[in-house]
Formats: C-alpha cells, structure tokens, sequence
C-alpha cells in the first residue's frame, strides 16, 4: 500500500480478495517453483538409478520436502525485495507484498526461515554437500540475481546459474558429490533459460522498462534490442542440441532418448527461429505473440525432455 505513486491501477473486476492460501502461492511463485523442483526431482531420480537404488525411497522425499522449501524461501525473499518494482508492473503488481495483504516482516521471517530451516534440513538429513549447494543457489538468487535485476542486462546469465542448479542438487542428493552427469544436468537447465527468458523479455519489454529491470529486450532503440535478444534466444537453441544429447554421451540415457531429444530440440529450435521474425518489425503486436508462443514451447518442451530421460535412464525402456 505504501506505494501508491508508482502502483499500477488493476481494474476493478479483478480486485477479488484473494484467500491467504492463494497469496502464499504467488508468494512461492507457485508454477515457476513447481517446474524448479520437477528438475531437481528428475537429477535425485537418475542419481538413484546410477546408484542402482530404488528412487521411490522416504531419503528421497526428504531431500525433495528440503529443496521445496528453500525454493519456496528464496521466491518470498526475492518478492520482499522487489515489491517496489512489482508495483510498477501489471504482471506483478497484484503480488501479496505488493498489496500489502502480506507484510514485509510477514514475508521476510518466512522467507529467512524457510531458506535456513530448510538448508539445515538438507545438510542434517540428506548430506553436508547437498545443504551448502542449495543454501548457495538461494543465495544467489536472492542476493545476487535479484539486486542484479536493476543494474544489469548481465542479470539473466547470472540468474540462469541458480535456475540450473536444481538438477544438480537433486543428483548430489542421491550420490553425495558432483558427477559429470550432474554437471550434464545444470547444462541443460543453464541452455533451456535462455530463449525461455528471451521470450519474457520481449513479451513484457514495457513493463519491465517502465519497472527499471535491465535487460536485453530492454536496450535501446528497439533495432538492437530486438538484435540482441534474438541473438541469445537463437545462439543458446543452437547450443541446447549438443547439451541435451550429452546425457547419452555419458551414458545416463540410450538411443530412444537420443532420438526424442533430437526431434524435441529441434522443435524448440524451430520456435525460437520463428521468435527470430521480430527483427523484421520489432514494434509489432505480433512481435509479442512468437514470444508467447516460445514461452509456451519452453515450458512444454522441459518437462518432455526431462520425461524422456527418466522413461530411458540407464538404457531402460519404460513404455
Ligand atoms: C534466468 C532465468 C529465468 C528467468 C529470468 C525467468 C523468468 C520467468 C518469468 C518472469 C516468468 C513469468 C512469465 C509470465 O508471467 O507470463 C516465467 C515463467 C515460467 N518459468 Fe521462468 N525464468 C527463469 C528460469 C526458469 C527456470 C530455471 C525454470 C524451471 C526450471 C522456470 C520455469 C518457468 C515456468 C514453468 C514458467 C511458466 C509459469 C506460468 O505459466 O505462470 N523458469 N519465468
Ligand atoms: C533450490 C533453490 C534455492 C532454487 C531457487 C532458485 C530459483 C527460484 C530459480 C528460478 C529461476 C529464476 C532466475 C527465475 C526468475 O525469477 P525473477 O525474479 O526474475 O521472476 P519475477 O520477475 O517473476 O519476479
């Protein structure tokens, strides 16, 4: 409430009182920290299979209830430090600590607890290495990343560290050290983010520049922002065909993920070629929609990649 100046007006019929529950999930950024744990669910998976364990164990679930919990932590905090540039954006301008139905001490003893309570939790119960790692990944979200937002473009490399390091927490989980199949997991991860977050970026370019956030859709004038971004969108979708067929170069998964990655990757690159239309005319509405559309084929496109790997790790075929 304290930011009325800068606030975005929401029309009127959207000004429903939202239930504390629904403002605990926008607190925890419900659906982007829902795909956040499905990756650090599939790393714990294929660690256990290497390990020759059953992935279907309590240890795994507690290690899951731990990462869940600091991921939950970190997006509280990260809300507690932006809720004066989510107020000058529609997307997040209903946010709870936006509105004031959370309040800031409300948000930041949780965000504070859940991020500490949960990384002891990790380094008692599951290992040392697991609870340092998910301790440093929030870290880096909250303190580095997201101050990084206002004053850099820079920001989004930064940020697609802790985004990737989910999957490879979830392998240190299972194993208790860093392996290369680890390493092959947040590589992955690190590649996806990229025509990800170019294709928000385009999307919500007035926003974010009328909310101060740096980025490469934000730069100025728009020729070289439009250059800039689909160069990262196209240079990072030409990586992702190496890195998602990596896993099968270390053996974690066999020929039927081999060839359902190819096909998936291509898709995604395909996609992203179609993004590369806004250099065209940057300005158009239509600009906007192949963002949509990449956004929209980045979050099916994950969860099918990361499904393929579980359905054919070890070279087993579930079908
Ligand atoms: C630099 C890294 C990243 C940035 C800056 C970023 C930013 C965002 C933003 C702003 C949205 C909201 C889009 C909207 O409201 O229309 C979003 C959506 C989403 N992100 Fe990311 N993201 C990043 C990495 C990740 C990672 C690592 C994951 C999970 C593995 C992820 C999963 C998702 C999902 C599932 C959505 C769709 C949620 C929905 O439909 O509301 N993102 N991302
Ligand atoms: C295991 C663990 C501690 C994970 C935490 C890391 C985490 C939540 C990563 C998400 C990736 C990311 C950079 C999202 C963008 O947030 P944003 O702040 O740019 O999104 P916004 O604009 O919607 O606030």
């Amino acid at each position: 409430m304290a930011h009325s100046a800068a606030t975005v007006e929401i029309p009127v019929e959207t000004k429903v009182e939202p239930s504390l529950l629904s403002d605990y999930a926008t607190l925890f950024k419900f659906r982007v920290s829902t795909m956040v744990i499905i990756t650090a669910a599939a790393g714990l998976y294929l660690g256990d299979l290497r390990s020759g364990l059953s992935p279907f164990h309590p240890e795994s679930l507690y290690a899951l209830a731990g990462i869940t919990i600091v991921t939950a932590g970190s997006s509280a905090l990260n809300q507690a430090l932006e809720r004066r540039s989510d107020a000058r954006m529609p997307r997040t301008a209903r946010r709870p600590m936006v509105t004031g139905r959370i309040s800031l001490p409300h948000g930041l003893i949780l965000g504070f607890l859940a991020i500490f309570l949960g990384s002891l939790w990790l380094a008692i119960e599951t290992n040392l290495l697991t609870g340092t790692l998910t301790l440093l990944t929030a870290t880096s979200y909250v303190a580095i990343y997201t101050p990084l937002k206002r004053i850099t473009s820079l920001n989004t490399f930064i940020g697609a560290f802790p985004g990737a390091l989910p999957p490879l927490i979830g392998w240190t989980a299972a194993r208790g050290l860093i392996e290369w199949p680890a390493v092959a997991l947040f590589a992955m991860i690190f590649v996806w983010q990229f025509p990800h977050f170019m294709a928000i970026g385009w999307m919500y370019r007035d926003e974010y520049r009328h909310g101060g956030i740096r980025l490469a859709a934000t730069q100025q004038p728009i020729t070289w922002a439009a250059r800039s971004t689909v160069f990262q969108a196209l240079f990072y979708a030409v990586l992702m065909l190496p890195v998602a067929l990596w896993p099968s170069f270390l053996h974690l998964t066999g020929m039927p993920y081999t060839i359902a990655a190819t096909i998936l990757t291509l898709g995604y690159l395909w996609y992203t070629i179609k993004f590369a239309s806004i250099l065209r005319d940057p300005s158009s509405p239509d600009s906007r929609v192949q963002a949509r559309n990449l956004l929209k084929a980045s979050v099916i496109y994950l969860p099918l990649l990361l499904g393929a790997m579980i359905l054919n790790a070890q070279g087993r075929v579930w079908f």
